[in-house]
């Protein structure tokens, strides 16, 4: 396989979701820039530089929600280099860079978050966050005596996921339909998820049924913890931009050939929804807590407001 079919597969196995998760999209992103413009070292340098732009543009365009994609792909591809060595040098070194802070990242928000979870506590999560599970299992190790309430999270049913990781970490699980969320509150004492983007003004964008928890643990008067490295941080809700959401296929929902059958009946499937800032208690970075109205001092702090993508 040529350089840029290496990069198509990694853009495919993204958009099909074998690839799948906010963070590791982006490091999967980040890795595959990498790697493709080391095939790129005998062209002048305004051709690479048109390569590389492509290049960015097709892993940016397989999933379009999660920030943590166009964020990694932006800060592996920027380089002030006059030749095509140098910038090949820079872009590795921002690839490595990214990879390292992002695969730390995740210890440090398990070490942070679990300081918010007590001895005794059941623990609602939703789809399957390496990030919120970061948490989980570091208040685990440190022998807190915890449970989870996990959700099916239809319709990719990524609750699957969750629960073989925690049942496979010793760590009491109970399986929920996404439906028996509210029903099921009562019986929790925080709620943790993950975050596909963070938008200025401290509202989550994370899988379909996400608000859901939210505004239940609202009403239970639970609270809501969120877990998002940094680059989860949407620049472009900077500008007023919205966070575009995610429609995805409707045979995720339902089979093709019933749906044939059904000519006066369509699906919608979107993939994420939006919980408001008011809804979420916490949000933990790996640089620190904050609530989400501290969301656009991370954006300028760890960012950058100069980061355009
Ligand atoms: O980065 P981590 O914490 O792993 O996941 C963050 C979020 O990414 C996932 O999206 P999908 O399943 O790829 O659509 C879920 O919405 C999850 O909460």
């Amino acid at each position: 396989m040529n350089a840029m079919e290496d990069l198509n597969t990694t853009a495919e196995k993204i958009k099909t979701m074998e690839i799948r998760g906010a963070g590791r999209i982006a490091v999967a992103a980040s890795a595959a820039l990498r790697a493709y413009v080391m095939s790129l070292k005998s062209l002048p340098m305004s051709e690479f530089n048109v390569k590389l732009e492509e290049a960015a543009k097709i892993l940016v365009d397989t999933r379009p929600t999660a920030v943590s994609l166009p964020n990694a792909v932006a800060l592996t591809k920027r380089h002030s280099a006059t030749n095509v060595y140098d910038a090949i040098d820079e872009i590795t070194k921002n690839a490595e860079k990214f990879i390292t802070n992002a695969e730390q990242a995740l210890g440090k928000i398990g070490k942070i978050g679990a300081e918010r979870i007590h001895d005794g506590d059941v623990i609602m999560t939703h789809c399957n966050s390496h990030a919120a599970l970061s948490i989980i299992k570091k208040a685990f190790d440190q022998g807190k005596d915890i449970s989870v309430i996990a959700t099916e999270s239809r319709p990719r049913r990524q609750g699957f996921i969750t629960i073989r990781e925690l049942n496979d970490y010793g760590i009491p699980t109970t399986l929920i339909v996404d439906s028996a969320v509210r029903l099921t509150m009562k019986e929790v004492d925080l709620v943790v998820v993950g975050a596909d983007s963070i938008s200025v003004n401290g509202a989550l964008i994370n899988k379909i049924g996400t608000s859901q928890l939210a505004m239940a643990a609202q009403e239970a008067r639970r609270n809501v913890i969120v877990a998002a490295e940094t680059y989860k941080f949407s620049p472009r809700t900077l500008l007023g931009e919205m966070v575009e959401i995610e429609d995805r296929a409707s045979d995720e929902v339902i089979d093709s050939e019933i749906l044939k059958e059904l000519p006066n009946v369509k699906v919608k499937n979107p993939a994420f929804d939006v919980t408001p800032a008011e809804y979420i208690d916490l949000i933990i970075t790996e640089v620190g807590a904050f609530p989400p109205a501290m969301a656009f001092t991370i954006l300028r702090d760890y960012l950058g407001l100069e980061m355009q993508i």
